[in-house]
């Protein structure tokens, strides 16, 4: 048994020993998709078209079967850690404490690139590469003892693990510092400096650990005030870690959840995008005209917050849609936003963006 994989001993009694001491209360839920609900059934510049989403979880339903989707897929993309154990686990913690914000103004030329294994990458996959490069280079990037020690992980070594092939640097490069400095001291405060020990308090429920994230750690409480009367749970980063566990790990050991299916969409910035694309996500003229001339949406303003909660729900209306017709898939939320998502990336590179993703500058997603 290589180091990094857990003892079933030594997790039973951590589990055992976590499950008392920093139980949560009895989760019943992350209370996700009512806030999206409310949203849907408020909204004014965001509406939901049935028939085009009918036809969208046919679609979705039909592709997925052939390209047997499943979260085997995870591991297949070439960046992704592929090793079962703690390491990879960390590698996730670590990239979902950073997974926001890649969007740039400039041209594909001169936007945020990292340069790893001969090629560039942009986006979602920057920030992917950047972290197996400084593996690469031994930097322990994806330890929380590393983010903790200011002598060591300083802001210039920081400047070169993000360090681009272009003149335009990493988005918002303070505000990443500040969430690895801020997991690193509340995994040493509460967690003894491993996120492991986060999955082990969860005890098997995703919703728990969910819960832990959005409470423990500021970072992932994306929460946001609708048309300042309700109250929303977003919590993008927060299920996108769990789910990127689940998924790595395809439901087993670290990766094991028994309510796996209580995950929603991750209300990011491109699955609204091709949401509008299949027109199941219909926007007001001045929506659209702001989204089309990519002008800046403020975080929190009331169309954001509509295009983040109407994705949402419509993915659980896809989910639904898809059950009925086949009772026994394994089709879940999580893998209906994965797929949708690596398909808007697709058509992004065969240059076919019908309609630009919004743009709002945050730390949520
Ligand atoms: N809803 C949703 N949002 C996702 C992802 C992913 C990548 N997940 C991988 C894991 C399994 C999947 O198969 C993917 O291969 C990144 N994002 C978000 O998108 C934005 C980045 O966009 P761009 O700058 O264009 O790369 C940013 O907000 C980021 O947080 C996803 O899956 N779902």
């Amino acid at each position: 048994m290589s180091d990094d994989e857990a003892d079933p001993e030594l997790l039973d009694f951590l589990r055992q020993h976590f499950a008392k001491a920093a139980a949560p209360e009895p989760v019943a839920d992350i209370h996700v998709l009512e806030g999206a609900e409310y949203v849907y059934d408020n909204a004014v510049d965001v509406a939901l078209d049935m028939r085009s989403t009918k036809a969208a979880a046919a679609m979705i339903s039909e592709q997925m079967q052939k390209k047997e989707y499943s979260t085997k897929t995870w591991a297949s993309h070439e960046l992704h850690p592929k090793a079962k154990d703690e390491s990879t686990v960390n590698f996730i913690f670590t990239m979902d404490l950073l997974n926001f914000s890649f969007w740039s103004e400039k041209g594909e030329d001169e936007r945020f690139a990292i340069e790893y294994k001969d090629r560039k990458w942009t986006g979602y996959w920057s920030l992917v590469a950047a972290l197996q490069r400084a593996l690469d280079e031994d930097i322990p990037i994806t330890s929380s003892d590393f983010w903790q020690n200011e002598d060591e992980c300083t802001e210039e070594v920081l400047k070169h693990v993000f360090r681009s092939c272009t003149q335009e640097e990493i988005p918002m490069f303070k505000e990443r510092m500040a969430c690895l400095r801020e997991a690193g001291q509340v995994l040493y405060e509460k967690y003894q400096c491993s996120f492991t020990n986060c999955i082990v308090a969860a005890n098997n429920s995703a919703a728990a650990l969910v819960n832990i994230l959005a409470t423990d750690f500021p970072c992932f409480n994306d929460v946001v005030r609708f048309e300042n009367r309700k109250s929303v749970r977003l919590l993008k980063r927060a299920q996108i870690c769990v789910a990127d566990i689940w998924a790595a790990f395809e439901g087993e050991d670290f990766g094991k959840f028994d309510d796996i299916d209580k995950i929603t969409m991750f209300a990011d910035y491109r699955v609204p995008q091709i949401l509008n694309t299949l027109g199941c996500l219909w926007y007001s003229p001045q929506l659209e005209n702001a989204v089309r001339g990519k002008k800046l949406i403020e975080s929190g303003h009331s169309w954001e917050i509509q295009m983040r909660g109407c994705s949402i729900w419509c993915v659980e209306l896809i989910r639904r849609e898809i059950l009925r017709n086949h009772p026994d898939t394994k089709i879940n939320a999580i893998l209906i936003d994965f797929f949708l998502y690596d398909t808007m990336k697709e058509m992004e590179k065969a240059g076919q963006e019908p309609i630009p993703h919004h743009r709002t500058r945050s730390i949520w997603y």
